[in-house]
């Protein structure tokens, strides 16, 4: 299998769509620790994937990615199991308009801290061995969603902190590719936030216009965005890539040259 002997980390893996791209790893050979501030939904899912692969393959390790220590010694605790660290997905991301700032913690902050710790052990400068990083962005990271502007806001920040590593990497030599995940609607439990007051705030009149482009961009199944994944983890190729993900299939974001 490809990825036999790899050792991968998801964030936000209990359910949605990191529970998927921690299966499609776990399908093509990974070793997968599973972190999630969910640890009800995170155990049960280690029991069920314990069934499936045996209980030497995946670890669930409670962690809320706005803590930097729980974080980093999830990543320790990951490595000292698992022995290596070559592919870590920052996928943990919520929708609150009205607490905004927690948005941003773990959107946009969680994400760097994230990347961050993962170089620690993967920068072949620092005695690591290289690999890919993948961070999920969002279509939203791409073009405004009207009724999540802070959510729009991390998403875009997600964007350009991702390519500005896989730069970074590339001219010193990390070893580590840096890639994004953008895509549209997804079925997932994220999408009750639609319904709620509690979490859009001022912006919950909106509701039918998001309706709207719901109805225009179709809503995607999690096999259809972890197919996508897993082609960025794979092709050595994609460095600095934004892959979206749309209902007419996947295509690969263009930026303009401006640097
Ligand atoms: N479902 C969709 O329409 C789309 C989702 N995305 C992105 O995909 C990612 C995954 O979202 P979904 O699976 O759709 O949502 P979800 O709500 O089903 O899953 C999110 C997971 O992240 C975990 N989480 C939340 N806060 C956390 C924290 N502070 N620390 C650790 N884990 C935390 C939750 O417990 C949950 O397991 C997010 O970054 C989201 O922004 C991007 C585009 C579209
Ligand atoms: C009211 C918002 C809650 C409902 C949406 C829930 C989750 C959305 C998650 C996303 O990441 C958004 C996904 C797709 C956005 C689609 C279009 C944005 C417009 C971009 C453009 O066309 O320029």
């Amino acid at each position: 299998m490809a990825l036999e002997g790899k050792v991968a980390v998801v964030t936000g893996a209990a359910q949605g769509l990191g529970k998927g791209f921690s299966e499609i790893l776990l399908k093509n050979g990974a070793k997968v620790a599973l972190l999630d501030v969910a640890e009800v939904a995170g155990k049960s899912l280690k029991e069920s994937l314990d069934e499936q692969y045996g209980p030497d393959r995946t670890l669930f390790i409670p962690c809320d990615v706005q803590s930097q220590q729980q974080f980093k010694a999830a990543i320790q605790k990951t490595v000292e199991t698992f022995g290596q660290l070559d592919i870590f997905c920052n996928n943990a991301g919520i929708i609150n308009e009205v607490d905004w700032e927690k948005a941003v913690s773990v959107n946009l902050m969680g994400v760097v801290r994230g990347t961050y710790l993962a170089l620690e052990h993967m920068n072949k400068l620092s005695g690591g061995q290289g690999g890919v990083i993948v961070n999920i962005a969002s279509i939203a990271g791409l073009g405004p969603l009207l009724s999540v502007p802070v959510y729009t806001a991390t998403k875009h920040g997600v964007v350009g902190f991702t390519r500005a590593m896989a730069d970074a990497s590339k001219e010193s030599g990390y070893g580590i590719r840096f890639n994004l995940i953008c895509p549209t609607f997804v079925q997932t439990d994220i999408l009750n936030a639609l319904q709620s007051p509690a979490i859009l705030g001022q912006f919950s009149n909106l509701e039918d216009s998001t309706k709207k482009l719901m109805e225009q961009h179709g809503i995607l199944d999690v096999s259809q965005v972890t197919e996508a994944f897993l082609q960025l983890v794979l092709d050595e190729t994609k460095d600095g890539a934004a892959l979206m993900v749309l209902s007419k299939g996947s295509q690969y974001s263009t930026f303009p040259s401006i640097i």
